[in-house]
């Protein structure tokens, strides 16, 4: 069974309804045949209503002194929300849809809140989706310790969600939607005319990541090196082919996308 790993970030879920572009996404890789496993991050940025941004200043506003344990708990809501409306929507336009926050989907942390490592995932419940034909969509970000506390992986950590259940599942590959067409020379933001990278190595991605190339967080381009799995960034609005990360032999490609 071919199984794709789908990141969502909170950039492509802005205005979710029946219309969303990034729907096309999921839509054609059903029809090529591979079982699903997505990854949804936070609705919107700072100011929409189930953005991290947005959950952190509901605690903040009493108090800026925050528990960690209590501040992962308001973190997580924003990816279980996502995981509730993603799964709806794809049932309503026919594509069976289990939705589960990261403890349902077996991912156990260390007790770093607010910064958690993934220590094991238990993919036997994925499994079961998937062998039922269904698509699983596992909230990204967040996990839960022996303890039974609910963690986050870290500000960007639902790639981290993604690439982590991509290598334990032994999924073909990971893709990160996102809001650019894939990874840039410069932020493309700040840079419009920048050019785009067709191919990376995991090494040289690491290293763009760490020094502010914020479209990837840096761990999950470490994980997507040690289980070997190629990791794809692409756009959720358009067709693209993106950007490859993987053992390449450090070759970097620049195109105009
Ligand atoms: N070298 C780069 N290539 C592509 N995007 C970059 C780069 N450096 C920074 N970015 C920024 O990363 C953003 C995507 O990451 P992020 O805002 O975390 O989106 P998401 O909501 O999909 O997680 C882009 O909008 C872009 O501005
Ligand atoms: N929602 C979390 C995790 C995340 O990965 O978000 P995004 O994929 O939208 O950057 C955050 O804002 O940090």
């Amino acid at each position: 069974m071919s199984i794709v790993i789908q990141k969502f970030g909170g950039t492509s879920l802005t205005n979710i309804n029946r219309k969303s572009k990034f729907l096309n996404h999921i839509k054609k890789a059903i029809s090529k045949g591979h079982r699903l496993v997505i990854v949804p991050s936070a609705i919107g940025r700072n100011g929409d209503p189930y953005a991290t941004d947005t959950l952190i200043k509901q605690l903040e506003n009493i108090c800026a002194e925050i528990d960690p344990r209590k501040r992962d708990l308001i973190m997580s809501c924003g990816e279980t929300i996502s995981a509730a409306i993603l799964s709806h929507l794809l049932e309503a336009e026919g594509y069976p849809a289990e939705p589960l926050m990261g403890f349902q989907a077996g991912i156990l942390t260390d007790d770093n809140f607010n910064s958690s490592k993934i220590l094991e995932i238990n993919t036997d419940r994925i499994f079961k989706i998937l062998s039922e034909n269904k698509i699983a969509v596992v909230a990204g970000f967040q996990g839960i310790t022996s303890n039974m506390d609910i963690t986050t992986l870290g500000r960007g950590g639902s790639d981290i969600s993604a690439v982590a259940l991509g290598g334990f599942l032994k999924a073909d590959r990971v893709d990160i939607f996102t809001d650019v067409p894939g990874v840039a020379m410069e932020d493309p933001r700040i840079v419009p005319t920048t050019k785009y990278i067709k191919e990376i190595s995991y090494d040289d991605m690491y290293k763009m990541s760490l020094n502010g190339a914020t479209v990837i967080h840096p761990e999950a381009v470490k994980l997507g090196k040690e289980f070997k799995i190629p990791i794809r960034i692409l756009s959720s609005f358009e067709e693209s082919c993106g950007t490859l990360i993987s053992d390449n032999k450090g070759s970097k490609e620049i195109v105009d996308i």
